[in-house]
């Protein structure tokens, strides 16, 4: 494409010459690194280094042209822009030729449960013979094969790059996860969404949007910027969170209430829960079906909920999706139990928030009558303001917690403990800093009918120690400690 063509979405100032709008731009890249001959290299000011300082290094690797937010000395065509990284979304999303305007693109946020929600939903699209993109925190997924990702939420142009992947496979529909940081960064801008699904919105990540108002704020923004009824846009929203009529109120687009409390347009009565899962009369615009849902605890009834409500939104029907609905088996890594035998049950979450940790414990102790361990830490160079508060949920919940460290980052592990212990006055706790040796030691002390509740980590299969990621899967030593306490 030529670069005047590529920056026909920006409004820019920079003047170029006849001949530099003719320039031929083969790639766009946001990292030195990548650049090769004829990119547009576009400079981006992180938090840890700042690109523009790269652009030298960017064209001695061939870049044809640079987009910056500061005026830099260099020998290739220079165009300004306020915002480097919007005008990388817009920029990103027209060199792939608008891929989201080619599928329909189903976008998930909220505080917790969207990985859950998008692979519920990801499975009843399946099963209706779509063929699906998935994009979130565990991977990207492009009908059945998986790549790597660094963020739940990608940056535009990796983003870009994956739907245009996704249309070349033929991808009818795409679910992913929506971050609060990616809506503040504006990494979505350039996705065509067609549904927006908001799950719950609690505390998390206040060290980066300060207070619940500015976080709503960032999650807002997938509604506001969602586009209206006439254009066929569809919000789902959990009618029974706090948050959801005011994102209501933020959108034009045609609304489809869910919840269980609330009178909803897709709801749940007369929910029963058994340590095998969770049956539950399904309502949707006036039709009722039972439904037995393997899954267990009631944010699990949610999420199915947000999905169902978001497939009947695409058009598929009732029916349809409750069959979907009782196919699907865990997710890895949320409320995924470990079994080798032993007399007592070990579960491995995701939990890392307060309100997730809550809900986690309300649904073990609804499901046992035995004694409840919770081994738990929270991550470093995150919020510190749900340590305090995780810890006191750990002890009043549970019979006894075990306090240990997670993916400490940057941070000093003791000190993370310290901040989640220190105003604790109960003490039915003990901290074990080594997280292999935390779960061992609940593992060896349960007795028959307890649990074993392992949060924070899921599916994660490392432990980030000072930058340096360690193998560490908490379901792998679960299996090792069980066994060995079995022979
Ligand atoms: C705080 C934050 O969002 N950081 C993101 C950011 O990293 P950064 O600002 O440190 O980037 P940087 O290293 O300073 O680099 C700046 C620029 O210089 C460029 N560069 C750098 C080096 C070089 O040699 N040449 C070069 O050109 C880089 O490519 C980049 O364009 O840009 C990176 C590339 O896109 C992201 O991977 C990274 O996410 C990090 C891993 C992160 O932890 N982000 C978290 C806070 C986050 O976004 N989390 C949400 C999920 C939250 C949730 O809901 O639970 C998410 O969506 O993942
Ligand atoms: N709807 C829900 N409400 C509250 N807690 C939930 C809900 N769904 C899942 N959880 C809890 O939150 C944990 C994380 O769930 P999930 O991975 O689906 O959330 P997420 O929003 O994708 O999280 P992340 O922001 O880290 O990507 C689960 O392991 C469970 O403990
Ligand atoms: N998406 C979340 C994951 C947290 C997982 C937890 N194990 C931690 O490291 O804090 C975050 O980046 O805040
Ligand atoms: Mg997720």
């Amino acid at each position: 494409m030529i670069l005047e063509e590529l920056l026909r979405p920006l409004r820019t100032t920079s003047e170029l010459t006849p001949e530099q709008k003719q320039i031929q731009i083969q790639h766009v890249e946001m990292d030195s690194r990548n650049v090769t001959s004829g990119s547009l290299f576009i400079c981006i000011k992180g938090y840890t280094v700042d690109g523009h300082d790269f652009a030298d290094k960017a064209i001695e690797q061939g870049a044809a042209a640079i987009i910056a937010e500061r005026s830099l000395d260099v020998s290739v065509p220079l165009i300004l822009v306020d915002d480097a990284k919007r005008a990388m979304a817009r920029i990103a999303s027209h060199f792939y030729d608008e891929p989201t305007k080619k599928l329909q693109l189903i976008g998930v946020t909220g505080t917790n449960g969207k990985t859950s929600t998008t692979h519920i939903l990801d499975q009843i699209l399946r099963d209706a013979d779509q063929k699906t993109g998935l994009i979130g925190t565990m991977y990207t997924k492009i009908d059945d094969q998986f790549f790597d990702t660094a963020n739940t939420t990608p940056e535009s142009l990796v983003l870009q790059q994956t739907f245009n992947n996704m249309n070349q496979a033929g991808v009818d529909t795409a679910v992913m996860e929506v971050s609060s940081h990616a809506l503040h960064h504006g990494r979505v801008r350039g996705c065509d969404f067609d549904i927006a699904v908001f799950t719950n919105l609690t505390p998390d990540h206040l060290d980066y949007h300060e207070t619940m108002e500015k976080y709503l704020f960032a999650k807002s923004l997938l509604f506001s910027q969602l586009g209206n009824t006439y254009e066929g846009k569809k919000a789902v929203i959990n009618i029974d969170d706090l948050s959801g009529p005011r994102l209501a109120q933020l959108t034009t687009a045609e609304i489809v209430t869910y919840g269980i409390r609330k009178s909803a347009d897709v709801r749940a009565k007369d929910i029963k829960s058994t340590p095998e899962g969770t049956t539950f009369v399904l309502e949707a615009f006036g039709e009722e079906t039972t439904v037995s849902f393997k899954l267990v605890g009631l944010f699990s009834v949610y999420n199915a909920l947000a999905a169902v409500a978001a497939a009947i939104a695409s058009g598929l029907e009732l029916e349809q999706v409750k069959e979907s609905i009782e196919r699907v088996q865990g997710i890895a890594g949320r409320f995924e139990p470990v079994q080798c035998g032993q007399p007592f049950s070990v579960i491995v979450d995701y939990a890392h928030t307060a309100d997730s940790l809550k809900n986690v414990l309300d649904t073990v102790s609804e499901l046992t009558n035995g004694q409840v361990t919770v081994v738990v830490g929270c991550g470093g160079d995150r919020d510190a303001s749900k340590r305090p508060v995780m810890a006191e949920i750990a002890v009043k919940q549970a019979d006894r917690a075990i306090f240990t460290s997670d993916n400490p980052r940057s941070e000093d592990p003791e000190l993370i403990l310290k901040d989640m212990t220190s105003g604790l006055l109960a003490d039915n706790y003990e901290t074990i800093l080594d997280r292999k040796q935390a779960i061992y030691r609940a593992i060896e002390e349960a007795e028959e009918g307890d649990v074993v509740l392992i949060a924070g980590k899921g599916h994660e299969t490392y432990q980030d120690i000072a930058g340096v990621k360690h193998h560490f899967d908490d379901k792998e030593v679960a299996e090792e400690a069980i066994r060995g306490r079995l022979t």
